[in-house]
């Protein structure tokens, strides 16, 4: 689009920007709390609020604070909230069985919230890392991810999450072929109104590595997870990605990280208007949260803008840590 203009002084741009009135007329992307998942951090025990440190103001939650927290988001407006469980080393084997029972952390989560808060909207994750000793998304068998055998763990894993009654389900294991193999195994069981909103775009980022501290994979983890994340450079194939998650089935699909890969969203939503999601990661967070604790940045501010930018972008949503203390900002 090449907006047609006067030249100066017929046209002086900053007319535009002249008063809080007239700015606010001609702002072109809102940000409200109906943009946002919360992605939450559950843990066993009971009354248990535990800081993250590498990640200021986040805390891992037992299942009646979590269903505390979800009674929050609702009230302030926040549509979904998103569990990654935190599993001790002893519940971690390289079958990787505790991904698919009924009563593991995340389903006794999902089934609280239902229970206490059934209006809001619990995302799950699909991906073996919480549970596998080895550490990674899928199995290892001989130093290969194997990816086959890993897709029939993820349909029961995410049968499992559907049978604790998710309403999103989200493949972040960046297999091929499991949103196919998951959407047929949810038509087959009867869950036809589950939602899967795939990982698509998902690189192998530094930016991860807080999340692997608050969910405790980092210390089973060994080597890298290039050889199934997208290589940071790419642009193109993230296209060819997302192109395959929906045509296998996805509902809605997901960049990430976010705010280095903000290209990629624009991409995605202007090739194939679909609703697109960014994950605002927990390196990114703690880069803000904590810069913003030294005082070097100021916080409230440098949340809005970064969240705005995703809207800007072209993304329908974006899973943030910042949820609750931007939706109390934008509430007033
Ligand atoms: N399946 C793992 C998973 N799901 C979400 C995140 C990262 C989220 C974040 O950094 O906030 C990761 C980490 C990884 O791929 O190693």
């Amino acid at each position: 689009m090449h907006p047609t203009q006067a030249a100066f002084p017929a046209t002086r741009l900053r007319r535009l920007r002249k008063s809080p009135a007239i700015r606010s007329l001609v702002t072109q992307n809102v940000l409200t709390p109906a943009d946002f998942i919360w992605p939450v951090f559950v843990r066993e025990g009971e009354g248990i609020v535990e800081p993250v440190a590498s990640m200021p103001g986040v805390n891992r939650l037992s299942v009646d604070k979590v269903v505390d927290a979800a009674r929050e988001a609702h009230a302030l407006g926040i549509p979904a909230i998103c569990l990654f469980p935190f599993t001790p080393a002893e519940k971690k084997t390289e079958d990787c069985a505790e991904a698919w029972n009924p009563d593991n952390l995340s389903n006794r989560a999902t089934r609280a919230i239902k229970d206490a808060v059934p209006d809001i909207a619990v995302m799950t994750d699909v991906a073996l890392d919480p549970y596998n000793s080895k550490g990674h998304d899928g199995f290892e068998a001989n130093g290969e991810i194997v990816n086959d055998e890993t897709v029939e763990a993820l349909v029961k894993q995410a049968l499992s999450q559907a049978r604790a009654g998710c309403d999103i389900i989200g493949p972040s294991d960046m297999m091929d072929g499991r949103i196919g193999a998951i959407r047929r195994e949810l038509e087959r069981e009867g869950f036809r109104n589950t939602l899967l909103m795939s990982y698509s775009a998902k690189y192998a980022s530094a930016f991860y590595g807080p999340f692997r501290d608050a969910v405790g994979a980092s210390g089973a983890l060994k080597g890298d997870k290039t050889t199934y994340q997208m290589q940071p450079g790419n642009a193109d194939e993230a296209m060819r990605l997302v192109a395959r998650d929906l045509s296998e089935g996805a509902d809605m699909v997901m960049v990430k990280p976010g705010m280095p890969y903000l290209d990629i969203c624009r991409r995605a939503k202007d090739s194939f208007g679909v609703p697109v999601f960014a994950y605002q990661v927990s390196g990114e967070y703690a880069m803000l949260a904590g810069a913003s604790e030294r005082g070097w940045l100021d916080g409230d501010r440098v949340m809005l803008e970064s969240l705005t930018a995703f809207k800007r972008a072209g993304c329908d949503g974006v899973l943030t840590y910042f949820a609750p203390a931007a939706a109390r900002l934008l509430n007033g």
